[in-house]
Parts: structure tokens; C-alpha cells; sequence
């Protein structure tokens, strides 16, 4: 205790001197007292668990790139819905299924955080940032337009096609190089692709300069937690975030990003001129709305940056997420040969080499529809959800749920749960298989979420992965290259951060 008057400044110091005990330590108890008042008020109600410090909240005990893991500790300790703070964010975990259904179907629970930064780039328009009217009307033409540009449609199935024949040509060169390949470049130039031909309604090399922009500008997004986190944690100083040079940056390169969407529209606008000519795209499909809109007098509902943010959306949340769930898949494959000999066994048997496999043959395929439902479930891309937002006071199963709290469904934790899986820490294709070997799907097994906000690509990136991954392992085996093969539980554990990624690693693909 001495060491500590010794810290203190001299004149204060000489102050308390031998008073130290009877001033400085009551002060301290009383203060200390004073915040678990506060803290035991702000708490009261609410879901439990565990107090953090002052200001920081739980910050320092939550480890930042194994986010997921230190959640469901918390939640294996203080229940399935737990709170806490994150800085001075109050956010509330749910860990459980049921009750994260029944969360995410209530409207209460529908909203997002609304960040200044994101309000600055989407001017409240779009998809994923948004909350009552224009999120419910554009989520609803999204997902019509979704059908009928996207997984339903025969070119859909033809440019998965293309992309894999452009895919495969690498890959040959890669192998004939005997150098590893790069898992995940290749699959986002294939996917980038898709989501441009459907929104745009353009084919784009993966060299042009407007594909490299959307690239660098979706990773900026979802690589720069640290600019939106000063933001996310600390609502107070959401005005410092704009002093963060990244930040500013982000603003001007997401405007360009916008730039060259518009340029595109007045593309589209110029075919869609004859009213007789079918919309071919997303951006069509919207002219097309915004038309018919303003002529019953609606000028607000299909205005142009709604379709520049719906289209960017597309980008954001299609790319990246499927270039990932192939590469997870690739990886799981390279480090379980044996799962990866039965695959393409059964792959054999169904399909054969004569011709590439199509939609039509999954049902038959049911070991490799297990493969694929086991990795989504393992390797959690989304593990800690895309947070909500409580829109109202609310109360939930006797828990006090404050306006404004954040609420993170832990899909990594539900994909986790002993209770849901036979082996939930192994990867076990067998989850989704019955006695008879034949594919069974899950209710547990919610990689694109559930409820009212759940993924409105979800029927687009299934078929993108069935007919990828099927079409590579029909070809193709993959192997992790020596120096990598003894790092396997290092690799597929992974870290987080925006999304779950693997360890580095390198792997070869070899022709079968
Ligand atoms: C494997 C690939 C994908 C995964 C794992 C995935 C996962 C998710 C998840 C977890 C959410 C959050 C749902 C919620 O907040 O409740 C979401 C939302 C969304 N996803 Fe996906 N997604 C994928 C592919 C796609 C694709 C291909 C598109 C479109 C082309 C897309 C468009 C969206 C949009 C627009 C939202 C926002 C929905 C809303 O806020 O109402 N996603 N996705």
C-alpha cells in the first residue's frame, strides 16, 4: 500500500501521508460501492451475466479474434440469453434455438445497429442497414428479383458454368506448376462474377477496373471492424470516427463504388427505354418498379440510390460469404481424405465423368449433401450472427430488454450444442444422414440465420455451392501441402472476424 502513496502525486501524497487508510481507502471502498450500485440499477432485470469494469464493460475479458468461443463460455455459465456490456453497449447473447427463433421471428428484435458511419454510406437506403418500411419493401423486390434473376433461372445454372470453366483452367495451369492454388481469390472472382451478371446485368472480367474496385471495397468493409468498432462500442464518440483517416476513405471509395453502379443503371435504363423488353437483371427489375412507382406518383420508394445500395448489398453479402463457404468446404476435404474418397465415390456412381453434375442430382446425392451441411454447421462462417437491434422496450421470457440493446445470435453456438449433436467439437457428416445413409436436414443447422431478417440469398448461394464444390470434387482432389498437414487443428479452428477464417494454409489440387 505504501508503493501506491508513493504513485500518487507529491502533494497529494503529502496530504494523506499516514491519513492514507483513514481518507484514501473509504473513498476507494465508496466508489467501488457506488458503481455496483449503478451497476446492480442498470442491471436489474436484465438477462444475467458477468459485470464487467467501468466504461470497457466486458471488453478485455472477450477475446477479439475468438469472439464466438468467449460468448459461449459466457452463455454456458449464465444461461442461454445472457447480456452484458461491450464498452458501453449493452448486448444480449442468445445461445439456444428455440428462443432465437422465437427472438428473430418478433418484430421488436428486427432492427439493426444504427451507426453514423453506416447511415453517412447508405443515406438510409438498401437492404442490410436498414429497419421498418424501406427495409421491408426492398427486402420483398430483393427476393423476388432473387428468384427469378437468380437461383431460378437456367442462366444461373450457365454461369456457374462459365465460371467453373474459367476456375478449372487455373487450376490446371496451378497444377501443371506443381504450386498451391489460392483458394479463396478464385472463388470470389467466380462469385463476384454471378452477383455482377445478375445485378448489373453485364459480364465483367475478373482484370476490369470496376470488379477490382467492388473487390477492394468489399474487403475494406468487412476487414475494417476497428473503424466501426470505436463507433460500435462507444455510441458517445461516434463523431471520433470520422477522424479516423480510414474512415473518410471508406466514405470516398464506397461513393466511387456508387459512381460506377450508377453509370451502369444509365446503362440499363437506355435498354429498358422499349417498355417491351423483359428485365434481364436486378437493376432492370428495379427501373422497372421505379417506372410504375412514379407513375402512380411514388417517387421516394425505387429512388436511385435504392437500387445503387441494393445492388452493393449484393456484393457485400454474396461474395464474400460463398468464396468462403467454398473454401471452408475445400479445406474440410483437404484434411478429412477419407470423407473426401466417399464424396467423390458417390460423386462416381450418381454422375460419373461424362458430364458435370446438376441440381437435379442431389437428391441422390446424399453424402455429399451431408458433407456440405456438416461444414456450414463446423465451420460456423457467420459465428456470431449479423446483430440485431432491439427497436423497442421489450420484455422476453421475464428479461428486461432496453431499446437500442444489441442482440447477437450465436450461430456458432447453436452449431455447438451437445444437446442438437450427436458430436458437436468433430466433423461428422453423419449428423445429417439417417440410419439408412440418407440425407436428413436439421433444424439446428441455421448458417443463414432464420426469422424475419434471415439471409435473402440463402437459395442462390446453395446451388452456387452444390454446383461448385460437386463439380471440383469430380475432378479435382485436393491435399494440404506437406508443411500444413500436421497444423490441421490449428488451421480449421480458425479466428474470427467479420466471419470465421481458417488458419493459413496451402493446399494443391490435383487432377483425378
Ligand atoms: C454462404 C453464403 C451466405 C451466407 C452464409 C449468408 C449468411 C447470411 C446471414 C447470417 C445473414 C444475416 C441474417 C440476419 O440478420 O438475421 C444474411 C443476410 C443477408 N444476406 Fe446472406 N449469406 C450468404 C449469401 C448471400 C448471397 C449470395 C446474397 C445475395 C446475392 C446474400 C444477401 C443477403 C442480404 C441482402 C442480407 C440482409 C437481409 C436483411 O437484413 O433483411 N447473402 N446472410
Amino acid at each position: 500500500m505504501e508503493g501506491v502513496i508513493e504513485m500518487l502525486p507529491k502533494s497529494l501524497a503529502s496530504l494523506l501521508g499516514d491519513n492514507f487508510y483513514t481518507v484514501a481507502a473509504p473513498a476507494a471502498a465508496g466508489l467501488a460501492a457506488a458503481y455496483m450500485l449503478y451497476s446492480w440499477r442498470q442491471g436489474r432485470d436484465l438477462p444475467p451475466g458477468p459485470v464487467g469494469l467501468p466504461v470497457l464493460g466486458r471488453l478485455p475479458w472477450i477475446s477479439r479474434n475468438q469472439m464466438h468461443r468467449s460468448m459461449m463460455k459466457i452463455c454456458q455459465q449464465y444461461g442461454d440469453i445472457s447480456s452484458f456490456y461491450l464498452g458501453s453497449r449493452l448486448v444480449i447473447v442468445v445461445n439456444s434455438y428455440p428462443l432465437m427463433k422465437e427472438m428473430l421471428d418478433s418484430q421488436m428484435f428486427s432492427g439493426r445497429p444504427q451507426l453514423r458511419l453506416f447511415k453517412k454510406l447508405t443515406r438510409g437506403c438498401g437492404i442490410i442497414f436498414t429497419e421498418g418500411d424501406v427495409w421491408n419493401q426492398q427486402r420483398r423486390l430483393s427476393l423476388r428479383t432473387l428468384r427469378d434473376f437468380g437461383f431460378a433461372r437456367k442462366r444461373t445454372v450457365e454461369m456457374v458454368d462459365e465460371q467453373l470453366d474459367s476456375m478449372f483452367n487455373g487450376f490446371d495451369e496451378i497444377a501443371a506448376l506443381y504450386e498451391p492454388v489460392q483458394l479463396l481469390e478464385t472463388f470470389l472472382l467466380a462469385s463476384n462474377a454471378i452477383v455482377a451478371e445478375m445485378t448489373l446485368g453485364q459480364k465483367f472480367e475478373a482484370d476490369d477496373p470496376a470488379m477490382k474496385l467492388v473487390n477492394a471495397i468489399v474487403k475494406k468493409l468487412i476487414e475494417d471492424g476497428i473503424i466501426q468498432g470505436v463507433e460500435f462500442l462507444f455510441p458517445a464518440m461516434e463523431r471520433l470516427a470520422d477522424l479516423v483517416p480510414a474512415s473518410s476513405s471508406l466514405v470516398s471509395d464506397t461513393e466511387r463504388l456508387h459512381d460506377m453502379i450508377r453509370g451502369q443503371i444509365r446503362k440499363r435504363e437506355a435498354v429498358m427505354k422499349d417498355e417491351s423488353v423483359e428485365p434481364q437483371c436486378l437493376c432492370d427489375a428495379y427501373i422497372k418498379e421505379k417506372r410504375q412507382a412514379e407513375t402512380a406518383g411514388d417517387f421516394e420508394t425505387f429512388k436511385e440510390h435504392q437500387i445503387i445500395r441494393v445492388t452493393m448489398e449484393f456484393f457485400l453479402a454474396g461474395t464474400d460469404t460463398t468464396a468462403r463457404s467454398m473454401e471452408w468446404l475445400l479445406l474440410y476435404m483437404a484434411f478429412y481424405p477419407e470423407v473426401q474418397d466417399r464424396v467423390q465415390n458417390e460423386l462416381d456412381s450418381v454422375v460419373g465423368q461424362s458430364r458435370r453434375p446438376r441440381m437435379q442430382d442431389r437428391t441422390e446425392l446424399h453424402y455429399t449433401s451431408a458433407v456440405i451441411d456438416e461444414t456450414y454447421r463446423k465451420a460456423s462462417l457467420v459465428g456470431t450472427g449479423v446483430f440485431h437491434r432491439s427497436v423497442e422496450d421489450a420484455t422476453f421470457h421475464g428479461y428486461r430488454i432496453p431499446s437500442d440493446a444489441i442482440i447477437i445470435p450465436l450461430v456458432y453456438g447453436v452449431h455447438h450444442r451437445a444437446e442438437y449433436w450427436e458430436r458437436p467439437n468433430e466433423f461428422y457428416p453423419e449428423h445429417f444422414l439417417d440410419d439408412e445413409g440418407r440425407y436428413r436436414s436439421s433444424p439446428y443447422l441455421i448458417p443463414f440465420l432464420i426469422g424475419r431478417r434471415s439471409c435473402v440469398g440463402e437459395s442462390l448461394a446453395r446451388m452456387e455451392i452444390f454446383l461448385f464444390f460437386t463439380a471440383i470434387m469430380q475432378r479435382y482432389r485436393v491435399r494440404p501441402e506437406p508443411e500444413f498437414a500436421a497444423r490441421k487443428e490449428e488451421i480449421l479452428a480458425g479466428s474470427i472476424g467479420a466471419f470465421v477464417f481458417p488458419g493459413d494454409y496451402q493446399v494443391t489440387m490435383d487432377r483425378r
